[in-house]
């Protein structure tokens, strides 16, 4: 069933010289893209650290989903993998086929799409401090752009360091050094966590800066790219009736949650380095606290909405210990690479105040773990009691408008209506935005591969600036450092559970109000209505 929908408002994006603004709404299924974006001539793709983890649960399949819509197409790109380990062409496909998902809005049948999506891509293996290494890739890359005699006139570069952060200056240096594109623009995508302090993530940064300019660096933190995060800016901005109700008056608090119901499972090498507030707290949630809180800004250019979040990060409260409960799940310790004293923290729960006109007193709740009852990521910002409460609204329970990221991308208020019938009892309701349902012919892109679209058209809207980075490292350094050397111990928790129950008493401490005997369930679709 398509819902009849009025005309899309398309969001006015610095798109790419010469290629019309992307247009998702419009992109129904087995349509040619709008806009394939080869403007700029012949794209080399390189992923380096291809033989991992990220490479091949988002990175590939992001790349094959922009491929299969018509964006990359064959004969304008080519992907490159560059790692360590050896592996021939075939071997690198075999590895990342299995997560290539065809899917409703391929132009092609599946298994055609698959393989002809492949051929694009060839592997090249060498070290990462290996100038003989990088200058095979500079040799791979240049031998299909074609340029000079007949060839293109100008050629584009992008390269993806899906590596540890520990390696992204070397790996910077050699590409710098032996792979720099000289017909046409170099971009360099770089993870998260930007380090693992203020220290060393500014550190990180002064490398990067010399050797790339901001607009050649993409920061990409992917929770930018989610389909409801991206929404938060036309939801609070494009409509009338969220002006008056978005602040210190009216929200009594605001949640940002984040559950994963498995554990770190084969990543405890990595994850132990990090810890929950490094890998999820720190950058994506903070990146979400920054679209909620955010003033309007001057317009949707990139450099004007990054402007309204540094201001956000910069008036961020120090936070205090009695703010913050980490806890570890019971089972972590037996992860690879877990040592036995570890006091990494799986969970946090960390309460945020920011200190500014609009949200003065109203506590961000900012919950992160693994291995919980649940895998969802949403955002519930909670209203205060009614005033004058003639229908006993506080025992019934509070307002909330809820943001739900994933799964089930959903908006819905919850408030209280008059239960049908022949009574005045009133009952907890919600209106409901899911989008499975409204929009049940629209494919919601996946963030990497909207993320890749942007860096391929130049368009940093949704990427971490530089001076966003320190301010969220300045915010969490104090308390990280502390875990660190052991002064904050880890709370256990049982695995599949709820987290360390003083995360509750301290978000109840917070003022946060359950509703009780109301849960949200996603609606089930109603075919052909
Ligand atoms: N995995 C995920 O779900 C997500 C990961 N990220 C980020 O992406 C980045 C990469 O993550 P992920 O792919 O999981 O990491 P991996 O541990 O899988 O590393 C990726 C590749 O880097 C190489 N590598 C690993 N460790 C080292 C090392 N110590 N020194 C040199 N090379 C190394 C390996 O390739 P080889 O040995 O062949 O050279 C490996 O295949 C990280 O910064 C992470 O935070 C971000 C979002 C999600
Ligand atoms: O950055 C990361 O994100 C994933 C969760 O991503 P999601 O899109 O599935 O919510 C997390 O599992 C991983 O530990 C972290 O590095």
């Amino acid at each position: 069933m398509s819902v009849a929908s009025p005309e899309p408002v398309v969001i006015p994006q610095p798109a790419e010289a010469h290629a019309p603004a992307l247009d998702f709404d419009n992109l129904k299924v087995g349509e040619k893209s709008p806009a394939k974006v080869n403007q700029g001539g012949f794209l080399s793709v390189v992923v380096l650290g291809a033989s991992g983890d990220l490479a091949k649960k988002k990175t590939f399949p992001a790349l094959f989903n922009l491929f299969k819509q018509g964006f990359i197409p064959t004969g304008d790109v080519q992907i490159i993998g560059y790692a360590r380990s050896k592996l021939t062409n075939d071997e690198l496909r075999k590895r990342i086929a299995g997560n290539l998902k065809p899917g409703k809005n391929a132009l092609q049948d599946g298994q055609a799409v698959i393989s002809e999506f492949l051929k694009l891509i060839t592997y090249v293996a060498g070290a990462y401090d290996s100038k003989e290494g990088f200058m095979e890739l500079e040799k791979a890359i240049a031998s299909r752009e074609n340029v000079g005699d007949g060839g293109s006139s100008s050629t584009r570069r992008l390269f993806y360091l899906a590596l540890p952060p520990s390696v992204y200056p070397l790996v910077s240096k050699m590409v710098h050094a032996h792979c720099m594109n000289k017909h046409g623009w170099t971009r360099v995508i770089v993870e998260k966590p930007f380090g693992k302090d203020l220290a060393s993530s500014e550190e990180l940064s002064g490398q990067l800066g010399e050797l790339f300019t901001e607009d050649q660096l993409y920061r990409i933190d992917h929770y930018l790219g989610k389909e409801i995060v991206q929404n938060l800016l036309v939801m609070r901005f494009a409509n009338r009736f969220f002006i008056p109700l978005w602040n210190r008056d009216n929200i009594a608090n605001v949640q940002i949650v984040f559950k994963e119901d498995f554990g770190t499972e084969g990543r405890g090498g990595y994850f132990d380095e990090y810890g929950i507030i490094r890998d999820i707290i720190q950058n994506h949630l903070l990146q979400v606290l920054c679209l909620v809180a955010m003033e309007k800004p001057v317009s949707v250019s990139p450099e004007h909405i990054r402007d309204e979040k540094v201001k956000v990060l910069k008036a961020v409260q120090p936070i205090k210990d009695e703010d913050v409960v980490i806890g570890q799940y019971e089972g972590y310790k037996d992860d690879e690479g877990v040592p036995n004293d570890s006091n990494t923290p799986t969970f946090a729960t960390v309460i945020v105040h920011i200190n500014n006109e609009r949200w003065d007193g109203v506590p961000f709740i900012i919950k992160a773990g693994k291995a919980l009852d649940s895998r969802k990521a949403e955002i519930r910002v909670q209203f205060k009691d009614v005033p004058g409460d003639i229908f006993k609204c506080k025992k019934q329970g509070r307002n909330e408008f809820v943001m739900r990221l994933q799964p089930s991308e959903a908006m819905y208020m919850k408030l209280t209506v008059k239960r049908p019938g022949l009574d005045m009892a009133g009952t907890q309701s919600e209106l409901d935005l899911s989008y499975r349902e409204r929009y049940q012919d629209i494919v919601i892109p996946e963030a990497y591969e909207r993320l890749l679209l942007d860096t391929i058209r130049g368009d940093q809207q949704h990427f971490v600036r530089r001076d966003e980075l320190r301010a969220a490292w300045e915010i969490f350094t104090p308390l990280l450092h502390r875990i660190d050397c052991g002064e904050f111990k880890c709370l256990n928790y049982a695995s599949g559970g709820r987290g360390p129950p003083e995360s509750d008493d301290l978000i109840s401490r917070a003022g946060y109000v359950r509703t009780h005997g109301y849960v949200w369930k996603p609606p089930t679709l109603q075919s052909g209505m």
